[in-house]
């Protein structure tokens, strides 16, 4: 099944391009073929179709043009660079969604991507947020350009030729399959346009009609700015004969987006242009991705090396700071400089100096640098593994996990400490606890053993729940606190309620102690709010649920700040 085409939609302000995009959505729907909708303008007021992932939603345009002290274009500009921040869950929802359900198999499985552009169209094409969205899109699936034209507008000769010229830079811009739609075939029919692109005669003739009329540089030729100059005349002519070449390059089709004429034949062209992406672009961009890839894979290999070479020094702390007019000014002027330093420092003898630094595993680059390549390699990974992101970052997860296990066996050992003496021992222990001198009833025994018994029961379903002992030794992979993990599904909610029982325990053991003095009691408090403070990092950083995102490490109580989307929080309230 060929995948999805992702059309983007740009076109001077006012072109018809939200019109545009409501049409060929509704098209699509009709056709039963729906489509994805992305809106990346975040100063449109409102959208005459449904979009599925919205600028909107996450930035507050007016907002971010009254915290930056911006203009309208600057606050486009600003919010496509936030945006642009998020363009790894963008494309991880885009491939999410677009790819086969496979919980119902039988649906239609999406075929369009429609994305709607900001009206300032050099905003988005020119910036360096539009470049990074369209060129993430372009790496994840065929992307087409849809350049949309104001027909009428663009019936005199030199707005069809700023247009052109627009359209070209555009074109070699982004470097994608483009379609000229000239839109509002309903007021004025395109095919003096297409008949221009082809044809260099008709717009020579339709350039000496202008110029003799006196209407040169005015649409419909009304006359206007610039009427009759016969320079601009000539440069016309020549920049149209240099523009075939281009022209060759592009699908032209004329629409109305009122009455839907001409819906279907921008389809043909998106396939056309769908074919021609796999066939031209795509080797293009996945050889780019390549060169990238093997560029920072070496700059990965150089800073390694560079960091291992740190490493060498780091015990020579001893050497005097080096002074700025002593800066390096190229790379290898630096590296000299490093290697310098290197034999410098072994020949004062400073490598003991080192040893004593790194540790038992000085001298062991070679297992060092793999442990490095190892950490470096799993985080180049996991940026295109969205939904993994948990594992991102490797050390942060076994940081996560040895605190969460740290904990398991904490509460383990703290209830089976208190069990032993109330198994082994109940009538001393009821007797350090009585306030009178009297024989230990029965009794009293039972209940203390009993209690014993079932802190040794909480200690062992604690770590058998939470998975910090599997129950079978098919487990290799070490638990983890994922929702998904079959591994240890009742980790968190243990986790939940342990900590709830040692809050509730140190709160009554203090309750006790404050009223009684015993001291005893004051161990207990240590112990539980210890164990329970451990628990709560736990349920804050480690659970699923907790207040900071293990994704990305965000605070979700302060994620709106310092401006909060209340557009977007209204729609939740509302639950759209
Ligand atoms: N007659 C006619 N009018 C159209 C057509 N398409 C759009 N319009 C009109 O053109 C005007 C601009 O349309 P929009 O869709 O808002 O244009 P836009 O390019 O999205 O505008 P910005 O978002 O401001 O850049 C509106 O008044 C539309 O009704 C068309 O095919 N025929």
């Amino acid at each position: 099944m060929p995948s999805p085409v992702s059309v983007v939609c740009v076109g001077m302000a006012g072109s018809g391009k939200t019109t545009f995009m409501q049409r060929i959505n509704s098209y699509l729907h009709e056709k039963k073929n729906v489509p994805y909708v992305v809106n990346l303008d975040p100063a449109v007021h409102s959208v005459p179709f449904e979009s599925n992932i919205d600028i909107r939603d996450s930035i507050n345009y007016k907002e971010v043009m009254k915290q930056y002290n911006l203009g309208p274009n600057g606050g486009i500009l600003t919010s496509l660079n936030l945006f642009a921040t998020k363009v790894d869950q963008i494309i991880s929802l885009l491939e999410k969604r677009t790819s086969p359900n496979s919980e119902n198999p039988s649906a239609k499985p999406i075929e369009h991507i429609l994305v709607d552009t900001p009206g300032q169209i050099e905003v988005f094409v020119w910036s360096a947020s539009g470049s990074i969205l369209l060129e993430t899109m372009a790496t994840s699936f065929p992307t087409v350009i849809a350049y949309v034209i104001d027909t009428p507008r663009a019936s005199s000769t030199s707005t069809f030729m700023s247009n052109m010229l627009y359209a070209c830079s555009i074109l070699y811009k982004t470097k994608l399959p483009m379609i000229l739609v000239f839109n509002k075939t309903d007021v004025r029919d395109a095919e003096f346009a297409k008949e221009w692109m082809t044809d260099f005669d008709a717009f020579q003739q339709a350039l000496r009609r202008e110029e003799d009329s006196g209407a040169f540089g005015a649409e419909g030729g009304a006359g206007g700015f610039g009427a009759g100059s016969g320079y601009m005349g000539s440069l016309l002519n020549s920049m149209s004969l240099m523009l075939e070449e281009f022209y060759r390059h592009l699908s032209v089709v004329g629409v109305s987006s009122m009455t839907g004429d001409g819906v279907e034949e921008f389809f043909e062209a998106v396939e056309t242009k769908r074919q021609e992406f796999e066939r031209d672009y795509k080797p293009e961009l996945e050889r780019k991705k390549k060169e990238r890839e093997e560029q920072t894979a070496s700059q990965r290999e150089l800073e390694l090396g560079k960091l291992m070479k740190d490493m060498s020094v780091s015990g020579s702390s001893r050497q005097p700071p080096r002074k700025p007019a002593e800066e390096p000014e190229t790379v290898s002027e630096a590296e000299d400089e490093e290697d310098e330093i290197i034999k410098r420092g072994l020949a004062d003898g400073e490598d003991s100096d080192y040893e004593d630094y790194v540790g038992p595993h000085a001298g062991d680059d070679e297992g060092l640098s793999q442990r490095y390549q190892a950490a470096l390699s799993g985080s180049q990974s996991a940026a295109t593994d969205q939904d993994n992101s948990f594992t991102r970052n490797p050390y942060q997860r076994t940081v996560i996990m040895d605190v969460f296990r740290a904990y398991t066996y904490s509460t383990a050992a703290w209830l089976s400490l208190q069990s032993l003496p109330l198994i082994t021992g109940p009538s001393m222990m009821v007797t350090m606890l009585l306030d009178e001198t009297r024989p230990v009833s029965p009794m009293e025994i039972y209940f203390a053993r009993c209690l014993g018994f079932s802190f040794l029961t909480i200690a062992v379903l604690t770590v058998m729940l939470t998975g910090s002992i599997p129950l079978t030794a098919d487990i290799k992979e070490s638990v983890t606190t994922e929702e998904d993990d079959p591994k240890a599904p009742y980790a968190v909610p243990t986790l939940m309620v342990t900590s709830i029982f040692h809050a509730a325990c140190a709160f009554y053991a203090y309750t006790w102690y404050v009223t009684g003095g015993q001291g005893l009691f004051a161990v207990g408090v240590a112990g539980y709010s210890s164990i329970a403070a451990i628990g709560l990092w736990c349920m804050l950083f480690a659970s699923s649920h907790g207040k900071i995102s293990r994704r990305n490490g965000a605070d979700k109580r302060t994620t709106g700040f310092p401006f909060k989307n209340s557009e977007a929080a209204k729609k939740h309230g509302k639950g759209l």
